[in-house]
């Protein structure tokens, strides 16, 4: 299975929702959709689903032109964010929708219903009605709701952000899996870099309805080519060329033949390749510690700059100390200055 979407559009009014949009989606991928609120994640996926026209542009599956085929043709299983289970339907019964519609043999149904129901590690509560059951339960049974159709692909507008922080780390981790062992390609929608990082084989970073950037987490966390990426994947220390070059003085390989410094731009460094040196009189000043334990956020003044490091635990840095502030890395990645599509 591959799904194509080549030059999408959709305007709202003066809204350019989704401006030539076009990406490609793999079979048994998991493509995380990034991007703040209104930058048109949901537009793109509700196109797919095909519960909204586009205004030009195509979606094809396997080669094959999808405008004409109704949503319910087309398919896909589809998990929102609001549970919306059938309220006055047992769990059994929501799981059991679609291959009722499909007229599925009763046998084959209750067979697929306690397959879903331990997939989803729900056994023994197929006879509970949603209003009995936690909301990650009740996302649960969409999900396997989702899978029980045998979807082509499958469609998850963020179906972990109503849940509290331990259910979702949880599920998220569960959906991986579950994603893998069945291999169903997978377009998932949401703001939350760390969900994408976690779950992405493939990020699709949008802003202000184009796409921005895409590629595997870790080329859009270490190689952003847009300053908006760079921000959006996670901390940044972003700094102007001749604040870059001191920085890059101290790199590993500094000896080296430095590559020439671009004249505009803003050199991207992560905050765990920022390495802090005590030293009385350093360049950098420590003004706040965040302990987290394995881990410590250090925010530092470097040269009329705050700066953000981050360091293992092992050290017990101190408001008010100075340091020598290096780079634990060569390569870092360099972002023009603009903010991307304004
Ligand atoms: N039916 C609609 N009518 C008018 N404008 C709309 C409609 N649906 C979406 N928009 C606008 O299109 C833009 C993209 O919306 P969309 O819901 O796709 O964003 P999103 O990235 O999914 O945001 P969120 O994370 O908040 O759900 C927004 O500016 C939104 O206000």
């Amino acid at each position: 299975m591959s799904l194509s979407i080549q030059n999408l559009n959709k305007r709202f009014g003066t809204q350019h929702a989704l401006a030539d949009i076009s990406l490609t989606l793999g079979a048994s991928e998991f493509v995380c959709l990034l991007g703040p609120s209104g930058c048109g994640k949901t537009t793109l996926l509700r196109i797919i689903a095909g519960l909204m026209q586009a205004d030009s542009g195509t979606v094809g599956l396997d080669g094959r032109d999808l405008a004409a085929l109704p949503a319910r043709d087309r398919g896909f299983g589809i998990v929102f964010q609001s549970y919306s289970l059938f309220p006055h339907m047992t769990a059994a019964q929501n799981i059991a929708y679609g291959l009722k519609i499909r007229k599925t043999a009763p046998a084959a149904q209750a067979e697929a219903v306690a397959r879903l129901l331990a997939l989803v590690r729900l056994e023994g509560l197929g006879d509970r009605y949603p209003a009995q059951l936690s909301g990650g339960q009740q996302q649960r049974v969409a999900i396997a709701r989702a899978l029980a159709v045998e979807p082509s692909l499958l469609l998850l507008d963020e179906p972990l952000s109503a849940l509290d922080a331990r259910v979702r780390a949880g599920l998220r981790h569960e959906l991986r899996e579950m994603q893998q062992r069945l291999g169903i390609p997978t377009l998932m929608v949401t703001h939350d870099q760390e969900e994408a990082m976690e779950l992405a084989d493939t990020i699709v970073c949008m802003n202000n309805g184009r796409i921005e950037q895409a590629g595997p987490p870790r080329e859009l966390y270490l190689r952003p080519r847009t300053r908006f990426v760079a921000e959006f994947m996670g901390h940044g220390n972003l700094l102007p060329a001749i604040e870059a070059a001191l920085l890059l003085a101290t790199a590993p390989d500094a000896a080296d033949a430095q590559p020439a410094l671009p004249r505009d731009g803003l050199l991207c460094v992560r905050p765990e390749h920022l390495r802090l040196l005590p030293r009385q009189g350093g360049a950098g000043r420590i003004r706040a510690v965040v302990f987290l334990g394995a881990r410590q956020h250090v925010r530092l003044a470097w040269r009329g700059r705050e700066l953000l490091a981050e360091t293992d635990g092992s050290i017990a840095w101190e408001a008010g100390q100075t340091v020598d502030v290096a780079l634990a890395q060569a390569e870092h990645a360099w972002v023009p200055e603009t903010r991307g599509h304004a």
